[in-house]
Protein backbone atom coordinates (compact mmCIF):
# COMPACT_ATOMS: atom_id res chain seq x y z
CA UNK A 1 0.00 0.00 0.00
CA UNK A 2 2.28 2.27 1.28
CA UNK A 3 6.34 2.23 -1.03
CA UNK A 4 9.00 4.72 -0.24
CA UNK A 5 12.16 3.88 -2.77
CA UNK A 6 15.31 4.93 -2.21
CA UNK A 7 14.16 7.96 -0.52
CA UNK A 8 16.81 11.08 0.15
CA UNK A 9 16.05 14.41 1.38
CA UNK A 10 18.94 16.35 1.99
CA UNK A 11 18.50 20.03 4.11
CA UNK A 12 21.16 23.05 3.21
CA UNK A 13 23.78 19.54 2.26
CA UNK A 14 22.90 17.88 5.46
CA UNK A 15 21.52 14.20 4.37
CA UNK A 16 18.52 13.53 6.64
CA UNK A 17 17.55 10.94 5.09
CA UNK A 18 19.83 8.76 3.47
CA UNK A 19 18.30 6.16 0.61
CA UNK A 20 15.27 5.24 2.53
CA UNK A 21 13.15 2.50 1.72
CA UNK A 22 9.92 1.14 3.68
CA UNK A 23 7.07 -0.73 2.45
CA UNK A 24 3.64 -0.92 4.57
CA UNK A 25 0.95 -3.51 3.88
CA UNK A 26 -2.74 -1.75 4.26
CA UNK A 27 -4.02 -2.44 7.50
CA UNK A 28 -1.42 -2.65 9.17
CA UNK A 29 0.80 -0.58 12.17
CA UNK A 30 4.44 0.27 11.38
CA UNK A 31 6.37 1.51 14.26
CA UNK A 32 9.35 3.55 13.02
CA UNK A 33 12.02 3.67 15.35
CA UNK A 34 15.26 5.65 15.79
CA UNK A 35 17.77 8.03 17.71
CA UNK A 36 17.26 11.57 18.11
CA UNK A 37 17.84 13.30 14.88
CA UNK A 38 17.86 9.78 13.10
CA UNK A 39 15.65 11.45 10.50
CA UNK A 40 12.27 9.60 11.08
CA UNK A 41 9.95 13.14 11.35
CA UNK A 42 11.67 14.46 7.72
CA UNK A 43 10.54 10.57 6.64
CA UNK A 44 7.35 11.16 8.22
CA UNK A 45 6.60 14.97 6.40
CA UNK A 46 7.89 13.45 3.39
CA UNK A 47 5.52 10.35 3.76
CA UNK A 48 2.74 13.38 4.16
CA UNK A 49 3.46 14.80 1.37
CA UNK A 50 4.58 17.96 3.23
CA UNK A 51 8.19 17.80 2.31
CA UNK A 52 9.43 16.76 -1.37
CA UNK A 53 11.81 14.37 -1.83
CA UNK A 54 15.38 15.26 -3.49
CA UNK A 55 15.11 12.04 -5.16
CA UNK A 56 13.10 8.76 -4.65
CA UNK A 57 9.95 7.72 -4.88
CA UNK A 58 7.06 8.08 -2.30
CA UNK A 59 3.55 5.82 -3.79
CA UNK A 60 0.74 5.26 -1.65
CA UNK A 61 -2.26 2.77 -3.20
CA UNK A 62 0.02 3.21 -6.53
CA UNK A 63 0.30 7.24 -6.68
CA UNK A 64 2.61 9.61 -5.87
CA UNK A 65 1.82 11.50 -2.48
CA UNK A 66 3.44 15.21 -3.48
CA UNK A 67 0.89 17.32 -4.16
CA UNK A 68 -1.57 14.85 -4.78
CA UNK A 69 -4.50 16.67 -3.23
CA UNK A 70 -7.47 13.60 -3.40
CA UNK A 71 -4.52 11.69 -2.05
CA UNK A 72 -4.29 13.78 1.28
CA UNK A 73 -7.64 14.09 1.61
CA UNK A 74 -7.58 10.29 2.87
CA UNK A 75 -4.55 10.46 5.20
CA UNK A 76 -3.77 13.04 8.40
CA UNK A 77 -0.11 13.82 9.81
CA UNK A 78 -0.29 14.01 13.46
CA UNK A 79 2.47 16.03 14.34
CA UNK A 80 4.81 16.20 17.88
CA UNK A 81 3.54 19.45 18.18
CA UNK A 82 0.10 20.55 17.45
CA UNK A 83 -1.04 24.20 15.96
CA UNK A 84 -4.51 25.38 16.08
CA UNK A 85 -5.91 28.84 14.98
CA UNK A 86 -6.22 31.04 18.17
CA UNK A 87 -9.70 31.89 19.44
CA UNK A 88 -11.32 28.81 17.32
CA UNK A 89 -13.15 26.82 19.50
CA UNK A 90 -13.87 22.89 18.91
CA UNK A 91 -17.15 23.26 17.13
CA UNK A 92 -15.07 25.61 14.55
CA UNK A 93 -12.28 23.52 13.90
CA UNK A 94 -14.55 20.62 13.30
CA UNK A 95 -16.36 22.86 10.74
CA UNK A 96 -13.55 23.32 9.11
CA UNK A 97 -12.33 20.06 9.09
CA UNK A 98 -15.41 18.62 7.79
CA UNK A 99 -14.96 21.18 4.91
CA UNK A 100 -11.16 20.34 4.27
CA UNK A 101 -12.30 16.59 4.21
CA UNK A 102 -15.03 14.64 2.48
CA UNK A 103 -15.01 11.65 4.18
CA UNK A 104 -16.17 13.85 7.65
CA UNK A 105 -18.09 11.55 9.59
CA UNK A 106 -20.36 14.01 11.90
CA UNK A 107 -21.98 10.81 13.35
CA UNK A 108 -18.35 9.61 14.69
CA UNK A 109 -17.43 13.26 16.03
CA UNK A 110 -20.75 13.27 18.16
CA UNK A 111 -20.10 9.55 19.31
CA UNK A 112 -16.47 10.90 20.29
CA UNK A 113 -18.22 13.39 22.47
CA UNK A 114 -18.59 10.87 24.77
CA UNK A 115 -14.88 9.59 24.90
CA UNK A 116 -13.48 12.92 24.90
CA UNK A 117 -16.01 14.60 27.31
CA UNK A 118 -14.54 18.04 26.00
CA UNK A 119 -17.28 21.47 25.63
CA UNK A 120 -17.17 21.83 22.25
CA UNK A 121 -17.86 25.52 22.70
CA UNK A 122 -14.28 25.93 24.30
CA UNK A 123 -11.51 27.69 22.77
CA UNK A 124 -9.07 25.10 21.98
CA UNK A 125 -5.71 26.83 22.43
CA UNK A 126 -7.16 27.72 26.35
CA UNK A 127 -7.23 23.93 26.76
CA UNK A 128 -4.30 21.71 28.46
CA UNK A 129 -1.51 20.35 26.21
CA UNK A 130 -3.14 16.90 27.23
CA UNK A 131 -6.63 17.76 26.12
CA UNK A 132 -5.07 19.82 22.94
CA UNK A 133 -3.81 16.28 22.03
CA UNK A 134 -7.31 14.95 22.77
CA UNK A 135 -8.89 17.11 20.12
CA UNK A 136 -6.40 16.34 17.80
CA UNK A 137 -7.15 12.79 17.84
CA UNK A 138 -11.20 13.28 18.30
CA UNK A 139 -11.05 15.64 14.74
CA UNK A 140 -8.62 13.61 13.22
CA UNK A 141 -10.28 10.02 13.64
CA UNK A 142 -13.51 11.99 12.75
CA UNK A 143 -12.32 12.47 8.99
CA UNK A 144 -11.47 8.54 8.64
CA UNK A 145 -8.29 8.66 7.25
CA UNK A 146 -7.75 5.55 5.93
CA UNK A 147 -3.64 6.29 6.47
CA UNK A 148 -2.61 7.92 9.62
CA UNK A 149 0.63 9.49 10.68
CA UNK A 150 1.75 10.01 13.93
CA UNK A 151 4.61 11.93 15.17
CA UNK A 152 5.25 11.19 19.07
CA UNK A 153 1.17 10.67 19.31
CA UNK A 154 0.42 10.10 23.08
CA UNK A 155 2.52 12.69 24.65
CA UNK A 156 0.84 14.85 27.01
CA UNK A 157 -2.05 12.12 27.38
CA UNK A 158 -2.84 10.83 31.07
CA UNK A 159 -2.44 6.81 31.21
CA UNK A 160 -6.54 6.15 31.02
CA UNK A 161 -6.56 8.45 28.08
CA UNK A 162 -4.05 6.59 26.25
CA UNK A 163 -5.39 3.48 26.46
CA UNK A 164 -8.70 5.20 25.18
CA UNK A 165 -6.83 6.50 22.26
CA UNK A 166 -4.77 3.34 21.32
CA UNK A 167 -8.34 1.45 21.77
CA UNK A 168 -9.88 3.70 19.10
CA UNK A 169 -6.77 3.33 16.31
CA UNK A 170 -6.75 -0.21 16.94
CA UNK A 171 -10.54 -0.37 16.29
CA UNK A 172 -10.00 1.19 12.88
CA UNK A 173 -7.40 -1.04 12.05
CA UNK A 174 -9.03 -3.93 13.01
CA UNK A 175 -12.99 -2.66 11.39
CA UNK A 176 -12.07 -0.39 8.21
CA UNK A 177 -8.01 -1.21 7.82
CA UNK A 178 -6.83 1.74 8.62
CA UNK A 179 -2.72 2.02 8.01
CA UNK A 180 -1.01 3.76 10.74
CA UNK A 181 2.99 5.06 10.59
CA UNK A 182 3.75 5.92 13.76
CA UNK A 183 7.06 7.54 15.40
CA UNK A 184 7.90 6.80 19.05
CA UNK A 185 10.54 6.90 21.48
CA UNK A 186 8.40 5.07 24.00
CA UNK A 187 9.47 1.53 22.75
CA UNK A 188 6.55 0.03 25.63
CA UNK A 189 3.78 1.15 23.69
CA UNK A 190 5.05 0.33 19.91
CA UNK A 191 5.74 -2.87 21.74
CA UNK A 192 2.01 -3.52 22.29
CA UNK A 193 0.65 -1.35 18.98
CA UNK A 194 2.75 -2.21 16.18
CA UNK A 195 3.24 -4.86 13.62
CA UNK A 196 6.10 -4.14 11.79
CA UNK A 197 9.33 -1.86 13.16
CA UNK A 198 11.95 0.19 11.38
CA UNK A 199 14.81 1.50 13.10
CA UNK A 200 16.63 4.34 11.76
CA UNK A 201 19.95 5.84 12.50
CA UNK A 202 22.17 8.19 10.26
CA UNK A 203 19.13 9.07 7.84
CA UNK A 204 19.25 5.14 7.28
CA UNK A 205 16.56 2.33 7.98
CA UNK A 206 19.04 0.17 9.80
CA UNK A 207 16.86 -2.73 10.32
CA UNK A 208 13.00 -3.68 9.35
CA UNK A 209 11.27 -6.47 10.26
CA UNK A 210 7.93 -8.09 11.34
CA UNK A 211 8.03 -7.37 15.24
CA UNK A 212 7.61 -11.10 16.43
CA UNK A 213 10.34 -12.04 14.00
CA UNK A 214 12.34 -9.26 15.38
CA UNK A 215 11.50 -10.77 18.90
CA UNK A 216 12.01 -14.13 18.13
CA UNK A 217 15.66 -12.81 16.26
CA UNK A 218 17.21 -11.78 19.32
CA UNK A 219 18.15 -13.55 22.35
CA UNK A 220 19.78 -13.15 25.84
CA UNK A 221 22.09 -15.94 26.87
CA UNK A 222 23.30 -16.47 30.47
CA UNK A 223 25.60 -19.54 30.17
CA UNK A 224 28.92 -21.06 32.53
CA UNK A 225 31.35 -23.72 32.12
CA UNK A 226 32.81 -25.92 34.63
CA UNK A 227 36.43 -25.97 32.42
CA UNK A 228 36.33 -22.42 30.77
CA UNK A 229 34.88 -21.30 27.83
CA UNK A 230 35.01 -23.82 25.43
CA UNK A 231 37.58 -22.06 22.00
CA UNK A 232 35.19 -22.53 19.56
CA UNK A 233 31.96 -21.31 21.91
CA UNK A 234 29.29 -19.39 19.58
CA UNK A 235 31.61 -19.03 16.75
CA UNK A 236 29.29 -19.45 14.23
CA UNK A 237 26.18 -17.10 15.98
CA UNK A 238 26.22 -13.18 15.68
CA UNK A 239 27.12 -11.51 18.86
CA UNK A 240 25.43 -7.94 19.32
CA UNK A 241 27.14 -8.08 23.38
CA UNK A 242 29.19 -10.14 25.37
CA UNK A 243 29.85 -9.70 29.35
CA UNK A 244 31.45 -11.33 32.20
CA UNK A 245 30.09 -11.43 35.38
CA UNK A 246 32.36 -13.45 37.41
CA UNK A 247 31.98 -16.89 36.05
CA UNK A 248 28.69 -16.44 34.32
CA UNK A 249 29.00 -15.08 30.56
CA UNK A 250 25.98 -12.84 29.15
CA UNK A 251 25.62 -12.62 25.71
CA UNK A 252 23.04 -10.87 23.33
CA UNK A 253 22.91 -12.67 20.34
CA UNK A 254 20.90 -13.06 16.44
CA UNK A 255 20.10 -16.30 15.72
CA UNK A 256 16.82 -18.57 15.93
CA UNK A 257 16.35 -19.94 19.70
CA UNK A 258 16.77 -23.56 18.45
CA UNK A 259 20.31 -22.98 16.70
CA UNK A 260 21.13 -21.07 19.70
CA UNK A 261 19.98 -23.39 22.40
CA UNK A 262 21.56 -26.54 19.94
CA UNK A 263 25.01 -24.67 19.78
CA UNK A 264 25.59 -23.92 23.73
CA UNK A 265 24.27 -27.12 24.28
CA UNK A 266 26.82 -29.14 22.53
CA UNK A 267 29.58 -27.32 24.86
CA UNK A 268 27.42 -29.11 28.12
CA UNK A 269 27.35 -25.95 30.10
CA UNK A 270 27.10 -26.30 34.09
CA UNK A 271 24.61 -23.28 33.60
CA UNK A 272 22.70 -22.14 30.79
CA UNK A 273 19.55 -19.79 30.21
CA UNK A 274 17.89 -18.52 27.02
CA UNK A 275 15.45 -15.20 27.70
CA UNK A 276 13.81 -12.93 25.67
CA UNK A 277 14.35 -9.29 25.01
CA UNK A 278 11.85 -6.47 25.21
CA UNK A 279 11.45 -4.12 22.31
CA UNK A 280 13.94 -1.69 24.50
CA UNK A 281 16.31 -3.85 24.59
CA UNK A 282 16.64 -5.11 21.14
CA UNK A 283 16.59 -1.52 20.02
CA UNK A 284 19.46 -0.78 22.53
CA UNK A 285 22.12 -3.52 21.32
CA UNK A 286 21.22 -3.04 17.73
CA UNK A 287 22.17 0.76 18.05
CA UNK A 288 25.27 -0.44 19.87
CA UNK A 289 25.37 -2.57 16.64
CA UNK A 290 25.98 0.35 14.19
CA UNK A 291 28.10 2.30 17.00
CA UNK A 292 25.43 4.25 19.18
CA UNK A 293 25.84 2.97 22.86
CA UNK A 294 25.44 3.27 26.05
CA UNK A 295 27.79 1.41 28.94
CA UNK A 296 27.04 -1.25 31.21
CA UNK A 297 23.54 -1.47 30.03
CA UNK A 298 23.13 -5.36 30.32
CA UNK A 299 20.06 -5.68 32.92
N1 LIG B 1 13.92 22.01 8.20
C1 LIG B 1 15.14 21.59 8.50
N2 LIG B 1 16.24 22.33 8.16
C2 LIG B 1 17.49 21.88 8.42
N3 LIG B 1 17.77 20.70 9.03
C3 LIG B 1 16.72 19.94 9.39
C4 LIG B 1 15.37 20.34 9.15
N4 LIG B 1 14.55 19.36 9.60
C5 LIG B 1 15.34 18.40 10.13
N5 LIG B 1 16.64 18.74 10.00
C6 LIG B 1 17.80 17.95 10.42
O1 LIG B 1 17.62 16.63 9.91
C7 LIG B 1 18.02 15.67 10.89
C8 LIG B 1 16.86 14.73 11.15
O2 LIG B 1 15.84 15.44 11.85
P1 LIG B 1 14.46 14.77 12.22
O3 LIG B 1 13.63 15.81 12.91
O4 LIG B 1 13.90 14.12 11.02
O5 LIG B 1 14.94 13.65 13.26
P2 LIG B 1 14.10 12.69 14.22
O6 LIG B 1 14.55 11.29 13.96
O7 LIG B 1 12.65 12.97 14.10
O8 LIG B 1 14.65 13.14 15.64
P3 LIG B 1 14.00 13.17 17.12
O9 LIG B 1 13.80 11.76 17.56
O10 LIG B 1 15.06 13.84 17.90
O11 LIG B 1 12.73 13.97 17.04
C9 LIG B 1 18.48 16.46 12.11
O12 LIG B 1 19.88 16.55 12.10
C10 LIG B 1 17.84 17.83 11.93
O13 LIG B 1 18.63 18.83 12.50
Amino acid sequence: MINMTNVQKSFEGFEAVNGVTVHIQKGSIYGLLGSNGAGKTTLLKILAGIYKPNSGNVLIEEEPVFENVKLKEKMIFLADSLYFYPNTTIQQAAHFYQSMYSSWNENRFNMLQNVFQIDVTKKIHRLSKGMQRQVAFWLTLSTMPDVLILDEPLDGLDAVMRQKVKNLIIQDVAEREMTIIISSHNLREVEDLCDNVGIMHGGKIIIEKDLDDLKSDVHKIQVAFKQGVPADFLNDVPILYKEERGSVLLYIVRGKESTITAQVLAHQPAIFDLLPLTLEEIFIYEMRDVGYEIENIIV
